[in-house]
């Protein structure tokens, strides 16, 4: 029997403020349904460039920001302070405003080797409430989503839906720096799993992603090709 990604819900909207504003407000309503359940919440985001406009108007969004703790889905090792380091974009872009009183939680990225690293972080993030409650993930060009990028040297573990670790050092041609990332169950756990891409490319590139199933090429197949969480497509052109 063919495959078929089940469990794909597309949005799409007129322009990326129209969709960074809904968006937005799908993540609050989520965060403000944990915080009432359980008195906090997770949300995890992602790095590169599409987020800035979403962490703009997330940032001036009214939610209980003292009860949200915010971690990244994935981080490249270089200094906090770097112009690459997603960290940096988030205390910059996201932590301020409203959202300035969220709580984040970095990887660690100062150790000497990536495995250092992971370990660290991982360690640091077994301190926070699982299951995160809120997860957005990018995707590049080359059908990367968090870093699970094509050829990465640690991707099967990554994409293996049994694996004990949260978070795994990745390393790909196509990554620029050794990154770190959550893995697949991780991210899957969650309660709204969004998809935020924007741009004809991209979309083009979504469609060969849902086209065929093998993910090792396409790794953010992974994601769409699983029955754990439905995943919410958000586009704009
Ligand atoms: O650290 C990162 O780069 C990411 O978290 C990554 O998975 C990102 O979401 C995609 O690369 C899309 O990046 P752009 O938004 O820059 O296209």
């Amino acid at each position: 029997m063919e495959e078929t990604a089940r469990g794909v819900h597309r949005h799409s909207y007129p322009d990326r403020d129209a969709l960074a504003v809904a968006l937005a407000a799908g993540i609050a309503a989520v965060l403000a349904g944990s915080v009432a359940e359980k008195g906090q919440a997770t949300l995890a985001v992602s790095g590169g460039s599409t987020p800035r406009k979403l962490f703009d108007v997330l940032s001036r969004t009214a939610i209980e920001w003292d009860r949200v703790t915010v971690i990244l889905v994935d981080e490249r090792i270089v200094p906090a302070d770097h112009e690459r380091a997603n960290q940096r974009l988030v205390r910059e872009t996201l932590l301020r405003d409203r959202a300035a009183k969220a709580h984040f939680v970095a990887y660690e990225t100062s150790l000497a080797s990536p495995g250092a690293n992971a370990e660290k972080s991982e360690e640091i993030f077994a301190g926070l409430s699982w299951p995160i409650d809120a997860v957005v993930l990018g995707m590049g060009t080359d059908g990367h989503t968090a870093s699970f990028f094509p050829g990465g040297d640690r991707l099967a573990d990554a994409l293996d839906a049994e694996h004990n670790s949260r978070v795994l050092p990745m390393q790909a041609e196509g990554a620029g720096e050794t990154r770190l990332t959550l893995t697949l169950p991780a991210l899957l756990e969650t309660k709204f799993l969004a998809l935020h891409i924007e741009g004809a490319e991209k979309a083009a590139v979504f469609d060969t992603a849902l086209s065929g199933s093998n993910a090792s090429e396409i790794p953010v197949r992974a994601v769409l090709y699983q029955d754990r969480t439905p995943v919410h497509v958000f586009w704009a052109p």
